[in-house]
């Protein structure tokens, strides 16, 4: 289907007030606001105290001291994020870095020792690492719907533009009136605001197992697997790894450009970087009107080319406004990156391990930015700045130009799986399902067909399927007479495995029958394992059996049988 201009926009503005308008998304989406603007308050104050007691050389010391335990333990801490409820997660890392930003705040205020604040800064970071896998894991789990999922996403990628560019403003609006300490202390206001929020976000999660005893290698190894089983999961990695790769680079990059190509001085470094901030602002908001386009695979190969192309325009155009212009286009194909990437990884990884696929990622990408570094500053060194540019700004390009058919396959992957997502939605049972739930249901669905005429299964008969009618109408016959009708989006066949009894009423396609078949253990698991669902679910067969219920089936669930 296509959409007009202004469907499109206000498809866009729907992403942002649906986000508005539900209670747990708008209080983790703010929550992600306020912890992304201390981090970056947070890395301006840490940045000035380390370089004033020990120049620039401490300044990158710390950067890398920084660095290192997020690649390390990203996916080791990321278990605990996939054990329980991940919100809880998020309020203790958002608590204990508040806890960690407001003593740096004293220690600074009273000029105690500097590797006090170091280590606080490392504690605060270690805390930190684990954040932003477990809201990308906590997001599907509060939507419905990928679209829900989409739109998630869009409003987190600007909102993270604008902690990008807001908090760093903040530090250099605190820091031209007051002191570093004001700072840190203001960055520990935001963190403990996010914690705040957080403990607020109330729903009912699937159920999840938690281990007796942590293992956490064990249950990191997981994680890799998961990635390294799935082809398009890893592809999406690899992905990501080749854009932080070039990420690193341009920080390398930003720098050298400015002084020697485009003699703009060293302050023009900041000038180019904050082109890729202008154009990741901008970048996000026009990503929210693509949120009902459903080709993300699509928009990640343009997000992850868009990412090295104009770095290498940049070595063949040396000139400065040319540079900005390309520079924002980064920006831009990092809201790409930010609304497709996270979204897809959110649908391909299955919900039991999501946090720690995204700890991996997580990890991945520190160590790609450091890599992209290295490798920006020793290319310059053999080949020279401006073919560096252009080699370095291929990689993306390329690798997304040799990725894009199976970019587009999943896309239509997703598209059948949105499809089967809308037509369980149908059912009243399945409703309430988070989205990583219901499309755990999508998956196992296995077409059926049946002529008009012939039975789908007689009364009587032992229970081994659930069924969705895609298309066609079928008849529920109950000792010989036609008790409902059933269309397009109703169920039948669930009472049997709900209540294990025998089918209670035979069901006999009306029309050509296409329905969609599931086994009674995917059945079972996804909708027993989540209070809501199973509720409705023995709403309904309640109501089935008080309108007909066959002799020696009981017409109430008893009250154990949700166990
Ligand atoms: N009164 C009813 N109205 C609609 N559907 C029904 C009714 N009674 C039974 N069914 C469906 O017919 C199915 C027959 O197999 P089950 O007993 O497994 O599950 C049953 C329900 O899904």
């Amino acid at each position: 289907m296509r959409l007009g201009t202004g469907d499109r926009l206000r498809a866009a503005a729907g992403a942002f007030a649906s986000n508005g308008r539900n209670p747990n998304l708008r209080r983790a989406q703010l929550g992600f606001l306020g912890a992304w603007t201390a981090e970056w308050a947070f890395t301006v104050a840490l940045g000035i105290v380390a370089y004033n007691a020990g120049g620039a050389l401490a300044l990158g010391l710390v950067g890398l001291l920084r660095m290192v335990p997020s690649a390390i333990l990203a996916p080791l801490l990321s278990p605990f994020a996939d054990r329980g409820r991940r919100e809880r997660v998020l309020v203790v890392v958002s608590l204990l870095r508040g806890l960690a930003t407001a003593v740096a705040a004293v220690v600074v205020a009273l000029s105690g020792p500097v590797f006090v604040v170091y280590a606080l800064a490392v504690l605060s970071t270690i805390a930190a690492t684990l954040f932003r896998p477990a809201h990308s894991a906590l997001l599907p789990t509060l939507c419905r719907t990928g679209h829900e999922l989409a739109s998630a996403n869009v409003v987190r990628g600007f909102l993270d533009s604008v902690a990008t560019l807001v908090g760093p403003l903040l530090a250099a609006v605190l820091l031209a009136f007051t002191d570093v300490s004001v700072v840190f202390a203001v960055a520990a206001a935001a963190s403990f605001w996010a914690a705040l929020l957080l403990s607020r976000v109330r729903y009912e999660a699937p159920a999840r197992s938690a281990a007796a005893r942590p293992q956490l290698v064990r249950e990191a190894v997981e994680g890799i697997r998961a990635v390294a089983g799935d082809r398009d999961l890893a592809l999406i990695l690899l992905l990501a790894a080749a854009q932080s790769i070039t990420r690193g680079a341009l920080t390398v990059f930003s720098v050298v450009v400015a002084i020697e190509l485009l003699a703009m001085g060293e302050a023009g470094a900041g000038t180019l970087m904050a082109a890729v901030g202008v154009g990741a602002v901008i970048g996000s908001l026009s990503a929210s009107l693509l949120v009902g386009t459903g080709r993300l695979g699509a928009w990640f190969a343009v997000g992850v080319a868009l990412w090295g192309l104009p770095i290498a325009l940049m070595g063949v155009f040396p000139q400065q406004a040319a540079a900005l212009l390309l520079l924002s286009l980064v920006g831009v194909g990092n809201a790409l990156i930010d609304l497709a990437g996270f979204t897809l990884i959110g649908r391909l990884a299955p919900d039991a391990v999501m946090a720690r696929v995204f700890g991996v990622l997580e990890s991945l990408v520190a160590v790609s930015i450091g890599v992209g570094s290295v490798l920006a500053s020793a290319l310059i060194a053999w080949i020279g700045l401006a073919p560096a540019l252009i080699a370095v700004g291929l990689l993306c390009p390329v690798l997304a130009t040799a990725a894009w058919w199976r970019l587009r396959r999943l896309d239509s992957t997703v598209d059948a799986i949105d499809a089967d997502v809308d037509l369980l939605q149908r059912v009243p049972m399945f409703r309430p399902l988070p989205l990583p739930s219901i499309e755990q249901l999508a998956r196992g669905l296995e077409p059926v067909e049946v002529p008009a005429g012939r039975k789908v299964f007689a009364q009587g008969d032992i229970g081994d399927r659930y069924y969705v009618i895609e298309s066609g109408q079928a008849d529920v016959v109950g000792d010989g007479r036609v008790v409902a009708r059933l269309g397009a989006g109703d169920g039948f066949g669930e009472i049997a495995l709900l209540r294990r009894t025998p089918r209670t009423a035979g069901v006999v396609a009306h029309t050509d029958l296409i329905l969609r078949a599931l086994e009674p253990e995917t059945f079972g698991a996804v909708v027993m394992g989540y209070a809501p669902s199973a509720r409705a679910a023995q709403d309904g067969v309640d109501g089935q059996l008080g309108r007909f219920s066959p002799p020696g089936v009981p017409a109430h669930t008893p009250p154990d049988s949700t166990a």
